[in-house]
């Protein structure tokens, strides 16, 4: 049984409809990227999954609970570290573990998790004194100080420095280690690339693509992108029309040719034919950044 179910989810503000019939699930022990441009409906759909906010129509079942009508239960199994948090700035760490504790009927041992999550330093700091980076981890603690089942984290790297980004990743690495699966709202697709297991991409309040990292980096239009310097002047439009080319452009004295399937070998007949070399010739794999982009883009 799915941990996550959402079926045909609705939701509007005022006359305007942010959530557009929306169904998927989440696999238990998996991390599910939920990704889309600004203003897609992302946190309105965690939000209804985490019981804050009650759905116009359809439905959503955590572990088979509805999150509104078995609030109680459904708290016990889901933390949720949603956008924006916030706390009191005077609240020590250590205070905040420990009011949160309090929340929950088995709560984690909140010394131990705040060790884990390379808090132990910092338990008498207060929150407005730690840094952005120690704040995400605290967030992360006390999503976790209920010994949830699911865990929902919004944008969580959101505002962190390179080095904080790749900390937090491990982090959420360890807490799927640990069984807890994670629902990970994020704008950042080398972040969802590297963490999730599935991903679904919203916009519009509808999804449009799902499906593990690779198999939509598959199924864009670019799949490779291979650039070189030709050793003679080339047409572009000799390579437009070769199969499995998406698009052609110039950088600088380069050919960056974008394609998928038989492109790569197509680009590399076509020039032995004609006898130019491609000199410094670099073929890469196209990123989810790539694969978003293909899938958000309005002609798609
Ligand atoms: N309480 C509210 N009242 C009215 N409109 C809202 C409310 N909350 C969100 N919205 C609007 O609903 C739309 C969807 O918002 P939501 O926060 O769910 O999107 P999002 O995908 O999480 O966006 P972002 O990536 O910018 O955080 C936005 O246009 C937002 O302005």
């Amino acid at each position: 049984m799915p941990i996550v179910e959402v079926t045909d989810l609705h939701k509007s503000y005022g006359d305007r409809t942010v959530v557009d019939g929306v169904s998927f699930e989440v696999e238990e022990g998996e991390i599910f990227g939920v990704l889309g441009p600004n203003g897609a409906g992302k946190t309105t759909i965690v939000e209804c999954v985490s019981g804050l906010r009650t759905p116009d129509r359809g439905t959503v079942r955590v572990t088979g609970l509805d999150p509104i009508a078995d609030r109680r239960a459904v708290t016990e199994l889901l933390g949720a570290q949603l956008q924006q948090s916030e706390l009191q700035p005077k609240l020590t760490v250590r205070e905040a573990l420990g009011l949160y504790a309090s929340f929950y009927r088995r709560p984690a041992d909140g010394l131990a998790l705040a060790e884990r999550l390379g808090l132990g330093h910092v338990l008498d700091t207060r929150f407005a004194k730690l840094s952005g980076g120690q704040q995400q981890r605290l967030f992360i603690a006390l999503a976790l100080i209920g010994t949830p089942r699911v865990v929902v984290l919004d944008e969580l790297t959101t505002g962190l420095d390179p080095r904080g980004r790749r900390e937090t990743w491990a982090l959420i690495e360890e807490v799927r280690e640990s069984g807890v699966t994670v629902l990970l709202v994020t704008h950042f697709m080398e972040e969802a690339q590297r963490l999730c297991d599935r991903v679904a991409v919203f916009d519009s309040g509808a999804i449009r693509a799902f499906g593990s990292p690779a198999e939509l980096i598959g199924r864009a239009a670019t799949s490779t992108i291979v650039s070189f310097r030709p050793s003679a002047p080339l047409d572009p439009v000799l390579l437009e029309a070769l199969p499995d080319v998406a698009a052609v452009r110039r950088d600088h004295d380069r050919m960056v040719v974008e394609g998928s399937g038989r492109a790569v070998d197509a680009v590399l007949g076509l020039l032995a034919g004609r006898g130019i070399v491609a000199e410094r010739l670099r073929i890469t794999d196209a990123t989810l950044d790539d694969a978003f982009l293909d899938i958000i883009t309005p002609e798609n």
